[in-house]
């Protein structure tokens, strides 16, 4: 006890450093405390005042709001922020902004090196609470980050003091609006991620003028035209139960603007491209069925290379049988082997009763135009490109003398229509026959450094594309074949048609040279295939011979055994050709009885020696002696 009282005089004596400290600390405590719950109490009454939303990266709103903070000054001025080069952003955030710190002028020499400047772009920094002045508030703006399975996931809150959310909304309405107006000259693409089953969005392209896809005349208005009227006639659908759904199938030859058609119209109708690769690894019944049930009403969804999907182990050229592989009744253990190497080799599971189903079964989207694309129409299967499922069918062939001259038009636009571009007049009239005028011919603005082809006439430019039409062959060569050869010579219109012909000839030895070049190695690939086919025969003989024998030798010993309790079995057994071979050279040496066929000794047959033959197979066969027994039956 008196040790106690001791040890604690210093604490409850008057005075003394320690017990000084330990006011301190309690007093120090005390004010901590107070202040932590007067703020908590604070900001807990000042939070009572503040609408908050918050925005999710998953749907639109988060991107039409990231779009519209980018474009708003005080992002800028903002102290915490992060910098980023990414060239290509779902938000706009390297378009000019007032945080952009993107530079006016191209660097000439950085440009004629091949490289371009990267841009900089200011964007709010995450976990950071911006506040920004609008419409006589102050909105709070947190951006953060989910962790997902799959990935981060971005989140925006917004916060604002107001007695109604209407402040709210017309944020949200007016970003929208800022949001569709940059859009205007972009099509948005997502890429279906089989991982997750789930839309990922893949960047915006500039929309592809129409005039520049020269296709055979009438064939883009056509689609155009369909589309248009099919996108207003939800009505009319609903009105006669038919779903609301159209189906366009582009099948051709590879290169010929089946892909490009499909940008250029998303452009035209102002809708987004949602892609899928039937033949993408890991693509399932189920994550397709996921996938197109999860696309909005007004979109296009593009399922590429359609054939592709179900003849993967085929190359895409035209001596390929082509016939589907999921689908063929025929040879059906073949079917069932390739289906299961294809599982095997990309974990992919896509039947064709899938994909039927995610087209139109009732999980379905509606108010979607599906664009499909094949190079090989043969190959699909009839329930997949029925009228319901694809409705309009539009054949792409190689580049007519038509197309030739239209291609050539678009890549050398005449002194007038560059002229009627850079002041952008209306369109004047058009006659549909001409490739040239047919539409308005796209012409690109031109960096101040970029090389210039020469400004030619109208008449000049109309002669030169006549000619260098008259010497493509119709229906030889790709469109893309061709702009290929126009990009080489993109500033040297006169020549290019001077010298088409040389190209002419040597693209046809090219080919050939390809051609024979692809026939030596498949008939290099075909011996080798035969060889190993061979090969594999020879070796599943040899082992069934082996299994063959084991088996005869089994049965001999189990001949020995039965016969062993009347009376010991003679020891001369032979269970193989090889060992029947020894044991009757053995047998001749030392000038004994020597094991035979019936046939060789039929008269042998029931004597004191009996012979048995117990199995024949692959031209070897088993002998089994039993001296001084007739045959046991149970052999
Ligand atoms: N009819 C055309 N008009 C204008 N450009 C074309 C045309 N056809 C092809 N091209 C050009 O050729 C290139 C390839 O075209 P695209 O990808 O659209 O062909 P595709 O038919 O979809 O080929 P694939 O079947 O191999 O996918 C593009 O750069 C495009 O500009």
């Amino acid at each position: 006890m008196e040790t106690l009282k001791n040890l604690l005089s210093p604490l409850t004596s008057s005075t003394g450093p320690i017990q000084d400290t330990l006011k301190l600390v309690v007093i120090g405590g005390t004010v901590e405390t107070a202040r932590r719950a007067s703020v908590s109490a604070w900001s807990g009454f000042v939070d009572s005042f503040f609408l908050t939303a918050h925005f999710s990266q998953e749907d639109y709103p988060y991107d039409w709001l990231m779009h519209w903070l980018s474009k708003q000054p005080a992002w800028g001025r903002s102290r915490e922020f992060d910098i980023t080069t990414r060239s290509v952003s779902r938000h706009g955030l390297t378009q000019s902004t007032s945080g952009d710190l993107e530079e006016e002028e191209e660097d000439d020499g950085l440009v004629s090196s091949g490289r371009r400047k990267r841009k900089v772009a200011i964007i709010p920094s995450v976990d950071t609470t911006h506040t920004i002045y609008y419409r006589g508030h102050w909105l709070r703006i947190t951006r953060s980050k989910r962790f997902q399975d799959y990935g981060s996931c971005g989140e925006l809150k917004i916060s604002v003091v107001a007695r109604n959310n209407d402040i709210l909304k017309r944020l949200v309405l007016e970003a929208k609006r800022e949001y569709e107006k940059d859009a205007e000259h972009r099509v948005h693409i997502f890429m279906a991620d089989t991982n997750y089953g789930c839309w990922r969005w893949n960047g915006a392209r500039h929309k592809r003028p129409m005039s520049s896809i020269v296709l055979e005349p009438g064939v883009k208005d056509m689609i155009l035209a369909d589309c248009k009227d099919f996108l207003c006639s939800e009505d009319w659908y609903a009105e006669r139960g038919i779903p609301f759904r159209r189906g366009y199938l582009l099948h051709g030859v590879p290169g010929s603007g089946k892909t490009s058609l499909i940008h250029s119209l998303a452009g035209e109708l102002g809708l987004d491209i949602y892609v899928v690769s039937l033949s993408s690894k890991g693509m399932s019944d189920n994550t397709l069925a996921n996938l197109m049930g999860n696309v909005p009403s007004r979109c296009i969804l593009l399922l590429e290379d359609l054939d592709a999907a179900f003849t993967r182990g085929i190359s895409r050229d035209e001596k390929s049988t082509g016939a589907p592989i999921g689908n063929t009744s025929s040879s059906s253990s073949s079917t069932s082997t390739s289906a299961k190497n294809k599982e095997e080799n990309d974990g992919s599971t896509l039947s064709l009763s899938g994909l039927l189903n995610s087209l139109d079964g009732v999980a379905a989207a509606e108010g979607r135009l599906l664009f499909a694309t094949t190079n090989h129409i043969e190959r699909l299967d009839p329930a997949l490109s029925r009228p319901g499922r694809m409705d309009v069918w539009v054949n792409f062939k190689n580049a007519t003398k038509w197309q030739a001259e239209g291609i050539f038009k678009c890549f050398f636009p005449s002194k007038s229509s560059q002229q009627a571009s850079s002041s952008s007049s209306p369109s004047t009239p058009q006659d549909p026959k001409d490739p040239a005028s047919q539409e308005n011919l796209a012409v690109p603005k031109r960096k101040k450094n970029a090389v210039l082809a020469p400004s030619l006439s109208d008449e000049e430019i109309c002669v030169l594309a006549k000619r260098f039409a008259d010497a493509i062959p119709d229906d030889e060569f790709s469109v893309a074949s061709l702009q290929g050869y126009l990009l080489k010579n993109k500033t040297r219109p006169r020549e290019c048609v001077e010298e088409v012909l040389t190209w002419i000839a040597q693209e046809r030895e090219t080919r050939a040279k390809l051609k024979k070049e692809k026939e030596e190695r498949e008939a290099k690939e075909r011996k080798e295939a035969e060889e190993q086919e061979k090969k594999e025969r020879e070796e599943k003989e040899k082992k069934e011979q082996e299994e063959k024998d084991k088996t005869a030798k089994e049965v001999s010993c189990s001949t020995k055994s039965s016969a062993a309790p009347s009376e010991p079995a003679i020891p001369e057994v032979a269970t193989s050709s090889s060992e029947s071979e020894s044991s009757t050279t053995g047998a001749e040496a030392d000038g004994e009885e020597s094991v035979t066929s019936e046939e060789d000794s039929p008269e042998e047959k029931g004597s004191e020696s009996a012979t048995e033959k117990t199995t024949s197979s692959g031209g070897n066969e088993t002998w089994v002696a039993v001296k001084g027994h007739p045959p046991d039956p149970n052999v």
